[in-house]
Protein backbone atom coordinates (compact mmCIF):
# COMPACT_ATOMS: atom_id res chain seq x y z
CA UNK A 1 0.00 0.00 0.00
CA UNK A 2 1.28 3.46 -0.92
CA UNK A 3 0.46 6.41 1.31
CA UNK A 4 0.78 10.05 0.32
CA UNK A 5 0.13 12.80 2.83
CA UNK A 6 -1.34 15.98 1.35
CA UNK A 7 -0.59 19.09 3.36
CA UNK A 8 -2.04 22.45 2.36
CA UNK A 9 -2.10 25.71 4.31
CA UNK A 10 -5.43 24.69 5.86
CA UNK A 11 -5.70 20.91 5.60
CA UNK A 12 -3.98 17.58 5.84
CA UNK A 13 -5.23 14.21 4.62
CA UNK A 14 -3.88 10.91 3.40
CA UNK A 15 -4.23 9.29 0.00
CA UNK A 16 -3.99 5.49 0.33
CA UNK A 17 -3.43 3.53 -2.90
CA UNK A 18 -3.14 -0.25 -3.23
CA UNK A 19 -4.65 -3.55 -4.28
CA UNK A 20 -7.36 -4.88 -1.97
CA UNK A 21 -7.07 -2.05 0.56
CA UNK A 22 -10.85 -1.65 0.81
CA UNK A 23 -10.76 -4.45 3.38
CA UNK A 24 -9.06 -2.02 5.76
CA UNK A 25 -11.48 0.82 5.04
CA UNK A 26 -12.43 1.32 8.69
CA UNK A 27 -8.76 1.78 9.65
CA UNK A 28 -8.31 4.59 7.12
CA UNK A 29 -11.15 6.70 8.50
CA UNK A 30 -9.65 9.49 10.61
CA UNK A 31 -12.28 9.22 13.35
CA UNK A 32 -15.35 7.31 14.49
CA UNK A 33 -18.66 8.04 12.81
CA UNK A 34 -22.13 6.95 13.99
CA UNK A 35 -24.01 7.78 10.80
CA UNK A 36 -22.53 7.17 7.35
CA UNK A 37 -24.14 7.76 3.95
CA UNK A 38 -22.59 6.06 0.91
CA UNK A 39 -23.22 7.95 -2.34
CA UNK A 40 -22.57 5.94 -5.47
CA UNK A 41 -23.81 5.40 -9.03
CA UNK A 42 -25.95 2.65 -10.51
CA UNK A 43 -22.98 0.75 -12.02
CA UNK A 44 -20.58 0.96 -9.08
CA UNK A 45 -23.44 0.13 -6.69
CA UNK A 46 -23.87 -3.31 -8.27
CA UNK A 47 -20.14 -4.00 -8.05
CA UNK A 48 -18.85 -2.53 -4.80
CA UNK A 49 -21.45 -1.16 -2.38
CA UNK A 50 -21.79 -4.41 -0.47
CA UNK A 51 -18.01 -4.67 0.03
CA UNK A 52 -17.76 -1.11 1.23
CA UNK A 53 -20.71 -1.56 3.58
CA UNK A 54 -19.10 -4.73 4.94
CA UNK A 55 -15.79 -3.01 5.71
CA UNK A 56 -17.24 0.12 7.33
CA UNK A 57 -17.37 0.10 11.15
CA UNK A 58 -20.15 -2.29 12.20
CA UNK A 59 -21.29 0.08 14.94
CA UNK A 60 -22.26 2.80 12.43
CA UNK A 61 -25.69 3.25 10.89
CA UNK A 62 -25.06 3.06 7.13
CA UNK A 63 -27.38 4.22 4.33
CA UNK A 64 -26.84 4.11 0.57
CA UNK A 65 -27.96 6.61 -2.08
CA UNK A 66 -27.61 5.66 -5.72
CA UNK A 67 -27.69 8.11 -8.65
CA UNK A 68 -27.71 7.22 -12.37
CA UNK A 69 -24.20 6.61 -13.75
CA UNK A 70 -22.84 9.40 -15.96
CA UNK A 71 -21.97 13.07 -16.15
CA UNK A 72 -25.64 14.08 -16.23
CA UNK A 73 -25.85 13.29 -12.53
CA UNK A 74 -23.64 16.28 -11.71
CA UNK A 75 -26.85 18.31 -11.79
CA UNK A 76 -28.74 20.59 -9.45
CA UNK A 77 -31.57 18.01 -9.38
CA UNK A 78 -29.37 15.12 -8.20
CA UNK A 79 -27.59 17.43 -5.76
CA UNK A 80 -30.94 18.47 -4.24
CA UNK A 81 -32.14 14.87 -4.19
CA UNK A 82 -29.03 13.82 -2.23
CA UNK A 83 -29.49 16.65 0.26
CA UNK A 84 -33.03 15.41 0.84
CA UNK A 85 -31.69 11.88 1.34
CA UNK A 86 -29.14 13.20 3.86
CA UNK A 87 -31.94 14.90 5.81
CA UNK A 88 -34.13 11.76 5.68
CA UNK A 89 -31.20 9.64 6.89
CA UNK A 90 -30.72 12.01 9.85
CA UNK A 91 -27.15 12.93 8.97
CA UNK A 92 -25.80 15.50 11.42
CA UNK A 93 -22.60 17.50 11.64
CA UNK A 94 -20.69 14.49 12.99
CA UNK A 95 -21.77 12.22 10.11
CA UNK A 96 -19.72 11.04 7.15
CA UNK A 97 -20.39 10.84 3.43
CA UNK A 98 -18.53 8.16 1.46
CA UNK A 99 -18.12 9.07 -2.22
CA UNK A 100 -17.87 5.65 -3.87
CA UNK A 101 -17.20 5.89 -7.60
CA UNK A 102 -15.43 7.92 -10.27
CA UNK A 103 -15.05 11.64 -10.87
CA UNK A 104 -18.77 12.35 -11.18
CA UNK A 105 -19.55 10.78 -7.80
CA UNK A 106 -16.53 12.37 -6.10
CA UNK A 107 -17.47 15.84 -7.34
CA UNK A 108 -21.20 15.46 -6.61
CA UNK A 109 -20.94 13.75 -3.22
CA UNK A 110 -18.14 16.12 -2.24
CA UNK A 111 -20.34 19.11 -3.05
CA UNK A 112 -23.19 17.63 -1.01
CA UNK A 113 -20.75 17.16 1.90
CA UNK A 114 -19.39 20.69 1.44
CA UNK A 115 -22.82 22.30 1.72
CA UNK A 116 -24.96 20.02 3.92
CA UNK A 117 -25.27 21.77 7.30
CA UNK A 118 -22.46 24.09 6.05
CA UNK A 119 -20.10 21.18 5.64
CA UNK A 120 -19.67 17.65 6.99
CA UNK A 121 -16.83 15.15 6.59
CA UNK A 122 -16.47 13.04 3.46
CA UNK A 123 -14.01 10.48 2.15
CA UNK A 124 -13.27 9.63 -1.45
CA UNK A 125 -13.30 5.95 -2.43
CA UNK A 126 -12.34 6.14 -6.13
CA UNK A 127 -13.14 3.32 -8.53
CA UNK A 128 -11.79 4.75 -11.81
CA UNK A 129 -8.41 5.74 -13.23
CA UNK A 130 -9.73 9.25 -13.80
CA UNK A 131 -10.44 9.59 -10.09
CA UNK A 132 -6.70 9.44 -9.26
CA UNK A 133 -6.97 13.07 -10.36
CA UNK A 134 -10.44 14.17 -9.29
CA UNK A 135 -10.35 12.61 -5.81
CA UNK A 136 -7.24 14.56 -4.79
CA UNK A 137 -7.15 18.31 -4.28
CA UNK A 138 -10.59 19.11 -2.94
CA UNK A 139 -12.34 20.46 -6.03
CA UNK A 140 -16.03 19.53 -5.69
CA UNK A 141 -18.73 20.72 -8.08
CA UNK A 142 -21.82 20.19 -10.17
CA UNK A 143 -22.37 21.37 -13.74
CA UNK A 144 -24.58 24.11 -15.13
CA UNK A 145 -25.91 23.68 -18.68
CA UNK A 146 -23.85 26.79 -19.52
CA UNK A 147 -20.59 25.39 -18.22
CA UNK A 148 -18.77 22.59 -16.50
CA UNK A 149 -18.23 22.69 -12.70
CA UNK A 150 -19.60 26.23 -12.49
CA UNK A 151 -21.21 25.54 -9.09
CA UNK A 152 -18.73 24.24 -6.56
CA UNK A 153 -16.14 24.77 -3.90
CA UNK A 154 -12.72 23.76 -2.66
CA UNK A 155 -13.54 21.21 0.03
CA UNK A 156 -10.92 18.56 0.77
CA UNK A 157 -11.85 15.03 1.81
CA UNK A 158 -10.79 13.52 5.14
CA UNK A 159 -9.04 10.74 3.24
CA UNK A 160 -8.78 9.15 -0.21
CA UNK A 161 -8.92 5.34 -0.13
CA UNK A 162 -8.11 4.05 -3.61
CA UNK A 163 -8.37 0.27 -3.98
CA UNK A 164 -6.85 -0.35 -7.40
CA UNK A 165 -8.50 -3.80 -7.59
CA UNK A 166 -11.68 -1.91 -8.53
CA UNK A 167 -10.00 -0.88 -11.80
CA UNK A 168 -10.14 -4.47 -13.06
CA UNK A 169 -13.78 -4.00 -14.02
CA UNK A 170 -13.22 -0.77 -16.01
CA UNK A 171 -14.44 -0.76 -19.61
CA UNK A 172 -12.08 0.61 -22.29
CA UNK A 173 -13.96 3.88 -22.61
CA UNK A 174 -13.28 4.57 -18.90
CA UNK A 175 -9.63 3.57 -19.29
CA UNK A 176 -9.31 6.12 -22.11
CA UNK A 177 -11.03 8.78 -20.05
CA UNK A 178 -8.77 8.16 -17.05
CA UNK A 179 -5.54 7.90 -19.00
CA UNK A 180 -6.12 11.36 -20.46
CA UNK A 181 -5.58 12.74 -16.95
CA UNK A 182 -2.58 10.43 -16.43
CA UNK A 183 -0.88 11.69 -19.61
CA UNK A 184 -1.81 15.26 -18.65
CA UNK A 185 0.25 14.81 -15.49
CA UNK A 186 3.11 13.61 -17.72
CA UNK A 187 2.86 16.62 -20.08
CA UNK A 188 2.95 19.16 -17.27
CA UNK A 189 5.62 17.47 -15.14
CA UNK A 190 8.40 15.62 -16.95
CA UNK A 191 9.49 13.96 -20.16
CA UNK A 192 10.31 10.53 -18.67
CA UNK A 193 6.79 10.11 -17.23
CA UNK A 194 5.24 11.30 -20.49
CA UNK A 195 7.34 8.91 -22.58
CA UNK A 196 6.45 5.99 -20.34
CA UNK A 197 2.74 6.70 -20.82
CA UNK A 198 3.21 7.19 -24.58
CA UNK A 199 4.66 3.67 -24.66
CA UNK A 200 1.67 2.19 -22.83
CA UNK A 201 -1.05 0.32 -24.70
CA UNK A 202 -4.23 0.93 -22.75
CA UNK A 203 -6.46 -1.14 -25.04
CA UNK A 204 -5.32 -4.35 -23.36
CA UNK A 205 -4.80 -5.18 -19.68
CA UNK A 206 -2.28 -2.71 -18.31
CA UNK A 207 0.23 -4.55 -16.08
CA UNK A 208 -0.85 -3.75 -12.49
CA UNK A 209 2.67 -2.60 -11.50
CA UNK A 210 2.73 -0.14 -14.38
CA UNK A 211 -0.78 1.12 -13.71
CA UNK A 212 -0.04 1.62 -10.01
CA UNK A 213 3.19 3.40 -10.88
CA UNK A 214 1.37 5.78 -13.26
CA UNK A 215 -1.35 6.48 -10.70
CA UNK A 216 1.15 7.16 -7.95
CA UNK A 217 3.21 9.44 -10.20
CA UNK A 218 0.05 11.31 -11.28
CA UNK A 219 -1.05 11.73 -7.67
CA UNK A 220 2.43 12.97 -6.72
CA UNK A 221 2.38 15.61 -9.50
CA UNK A 222 -1.05 16.73 -8.39
CA UNK A 223 -0.20 16.71 -4.67
CA UNK A 224 2.87 18.84 -5.22
CA UNK A 225 0.85 21.51 -7.03
CA UNK A 226 -2.17 21.44 -4.71
CA UNK A 227 0.05 21.75 -1.64
CA UNK A 228 1.53 24.96 -3.02
CA UNK A 229 -1.67 26.49 -4.42
CA UNK A 230 -4.83 24.84 -3.12
CA UNK A 231 -7.25 27.57 -4.23
CA UNK A 232 -5.86 27.96 -7.76
CA UNK A 233 -4.41 31.45 -7.43
CA UNK A 234 -1.59 30.57 -9.82
CA UNK A 235 0.17 27.24 -10.52
CA UNK A 236 -2.89 25.05 -9.90
CA UNK A 237 -4.16 26.35 -13.24
CA UNK A 238 -1.56 24.08 -14.86
CA UNK A 239 -3.69 21.07 -13.86
CA UNK A 240 -6.24 22.49 -16.26
CA UNK A 241 -4.03 21.69 -19.27
CA UNK A 242 -6.41 20.61 -22.07
CA UNK A 243 -9.49 21.49 -20.05
CA UNK A 244 -10.30 24.90 -21.57
CA UNK A 245 -11.37 23.39 -24.87
CA UNK A 246 -12.17 20.01 -23.27
CA UNK A 247 -14.86 21.46 -21.00
CA UNK A 248 -16.26 23.54 -23.88
CA UNK A 249 -16.59 20.41 -26.02
CA UNK A 250 -18.28 18.50 -23.18
CA UNK A 251 -20.91 21.16 -22.54
CA UNK A 252 -21.42 21.99 -26.24
CA UNK A 253 -22.00 18.32 -27.14
CA UNK A 254 -24.21 17.87 -24.06
CA UNK A 255 -22.89 16.27 -20.86
CA UNK A 256 -22.39 12.55 -21.20
CA UNK A 257 -22.10 12.52 -24.99
CA UNK A 258 -18.33 12.40 -24.75
CA UNK A 259 -16.40 11.36 -21.64
CA UNK A 260 -14.56 14.03 -19.69
CA UNK A 261 -11.18 12.47 -20.41
CA UNK A 262 -11.79 12.03 -24.12
CA UNK A 263 -12.78 15.69 -24.42
CA UNK A 264 -9.70 16.73 -22.42
CA UNK A 265 -7.52 14.51 -24.65
CA UNK A 266 -8.67 16.54 -27.67
CA UNK A 267 -8.24 19.74 -25.64
CA UNK A 268 -4.60 18.80 -24.94
CA UNK A 269 -3.96 18.16 -28.63
CA UNK A 270 -5.26 21.66 -29.34
CA UNK A 271 -3.20 23.16 -26.49
CA UNK A 272 -0.06 21.52 -27.91
CA UNK A 273 -0.81 22.93 -31.36
CA UNK A 274 -1.40 26.41 -29.91
CA UNK A 275 1.83 26.13 -27.89
CA UNK A 276 3.82 25.22 -31.00
CA UNK A 277 2.32 28.13 -32.95
CA UNK A 278 2.68 30.65 -30.12
CA UNK A 279 6.25 29.88 -29.06
CA UNK A 280 7.50 28.52 -32.40
CA UNK A 281 8.65 25.32 -30.75
CA UNK A 282 8.26 21.65 -31.47
CA UNK A 283 6.43 19.40 -29.00
CA UNK A 284 5.59 15.67 -29.27
CA UNK A 285 2.36 16.43 -31.17
CA UNK A 286 2.79 13.53 -33.60
CA UNK A 287 3.72 11.00 -30.90
CA UNK A 288 0.70 12.08 -28.85
CA UNK A 289 -1.64 11.97 -31.87
CA UNK A 290 -0.36 8.50 -32.67
CA UNK A 291 -0.94 7.33 -29.07
CA UNK A 292 -4.48 8.73 -29.10
CA UNK A 293 -5.24 7.03 -32.37
CA UNK A 294 -3.66 3.69 -31.33
CA UNK A 295 -5.72 3.74 -28.15
CA UNK A 296 -8.98 4.47 -29.97
CA UNK A 297 -9.64 7.98 -28.67
CA UNK A 298 -12.30 9.75 -30.76
CA UNK A 299 -10.32 11.99 -33.10
CA UNK A 300 -13.23 13.28 -35.09
CA UNK A 301 -16.20 15.04 -33.55
CA UNK A 302 -19.77 15.85 -34.52
CA UNK A 303 -19.85 19.24 -36.30
CA UNK A 304 -19.15 22.04 -33.80
CA UNK A 305 -19.46 25.82 -34.14
CA UNK A 306 -16.17 27.64 -33.47
CA UNK A 307 -18.06 30.65 -32.11
CA UNK A 308 -20.10 28.51 -29.70
CA UNK A 309 -16.95 26.82 -28.45
CA UNK A 310 -15.25 30.18 -27.90
CA UNK A 311 -18.30 31.49 -26.00
CA UNK A 312 -18.11 28.43 -23.78
CA UNK A 313 -14.33 28.76 -23.31
CA UNK A 314 -14.98 32.28 -22.03
CA UNK A 315 -17.13 30.82 -19.24
CA UNK A 316 -14.14 28.79 -18.05
CA UNK A 317 -13.05 29.66 -14.50
CA UNK A 318 -9.60 30.78 -15.69
CA UNK A 319 -11.08 33.52 -17.90
CA UNK A 320 -10.44 37.11 -16.96
CA UNK A 321 -12.26 40.11 -18.45
CA UNK A 322 -13.97 37.82 -20.96
CA UNK A 323 -10.59 36.77 -22.40
CA UNK A 324 -9.79 33.09 -22.79
CA UNK A 325 -6.80 31.85 -20.80
CA UNK A 326 -5.26 28.56 -21.86
CA UNK A 327 -2.58 26.44 -20.28
CA UNK A 328 0.21 26.02 -22.84
CA UNK A 329 3.59 24.29 -22.76
CA UNK A 330 6.94 26.00 -23.35
CA UNK A 331 8.34 22.49 -23.27
CA UNK A 332 7.23 19.21 -21.72
CA UNK A 333 7.22 19.85 -17.98
CA UNK A 334 7.06 23.66 -18.35
CA UNK A 335 3.41 24.77 -18.41
CA UNK A 336 2.38 28.43 -18.54
CA UNK A 337 -0.94 30.27 -18.76
CA UNK A 338 -1.50 32.48 -21.77
CA UNK A 339 -4.31 34.86 -22.74
CA UNK A 340 -5.43 34.22 -26.31
CA UNK A 341 -7.17 36.92 -28.34
CA UNK A 342 -10.56 36.10 -29.88
CA UNK A 343 -9.12 36.53 -33.35
CA UNK A 344 -6.21 34.15 -32.75
CA UNK A 345 -8.50 31.66 -31.07
CA UNK A 346 -10.94 31.73 -33.97
CA UNK A 347 -8.17 31.07 -36.50
CA UNK A 348 -6.46 28.39 -34.42
CA UNK A 349 -9.68 26.56 -33.58
CA UNK A 350 -10.97 26.76 -37.14
CA UNK A 351 -7.73 25.24 -38.40
CA UNK A 352 -7.62 22.60 -35.65
CA UNK A 353 -11.21 21.42 -36.09
CA UNK A 354 -10.77 21.40 -39.86
CA UNK A 355 -7.75 19.12 -39.50
CA UNK A 356 -9.52 16.83 -37.02
CA UNK A 357 -12.49 16.46 -39.31
CA UNK A 358 -16.05 15.70 -38.29
CA UNK A 359 -17.86 12.39 -37.96
O1 LIG B 1 -7.56 19.81 -9.75
C1 LIG B 1 -7.49 20.69 -10.60
O2 LIG B 1 -7.18 21.86 -10.32
C2 LIG B 1 -7.78 20.41 -12.00
O3 LIG B 1 -7.91 21.29 -12.80
C3 LIG B 1 -7.92 18.96 -12.37
C4 LIG B 1 -8.84 18.71 -13.53
O4 LIG B 1 -8.34 17.55 -14.17
C5 LIG B 1 -10.26 18.41 -13.10
O5 LIG B 1 -11.02 18.00 -14.19
C6 LIG B 1 -10.94 19.58 -12.42
O6 LIG B 1 -12.09 19.16 -11.77
C7 LIG B 1 -11.33 20.69 -13.35
O7 LIG B 1 -11.56 21.80 -12.57
P1 LIG B 1 -12.21 23.14 -13.10
O8 LIG B 1 -11.87 24.12 -12.04
O9 LIG B 1 -11.61 23.50 -14.42
O10 LIG B 1 -13.66 22.91 -13.22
Amino acid sequence: MHKQLITTSTNQYNVFVGNGIIENLADYLPKEYQNIMIITDSIVHELYTEDVRKYLPQSAQVSVSVVPAGENSKSIEQYYHLLTEAIKNNLDRKSLIVALGGGVIGDLAGFVAATYMRGIDFVQVPTTILAHDSSVGGKVAINHPEGKNLIGNFYPPQAVIFDTDTLKTLPNIEKRSGYAEVIKHGFISNEAFLEDVLETDITTDIPPMKLNDHLQKGIAVKADIVEKDEKEANIRKFLNFGHTLGHAIESELGYGNITHGEAVAIGMLFAIEVSEATYRISLPYQAYYHWLSANQYPLSLPPLSVQNLINRMKKDKKSENAMVQMVLLKEVGSPVTETISDQDLTNLLDNFLGKLGSE
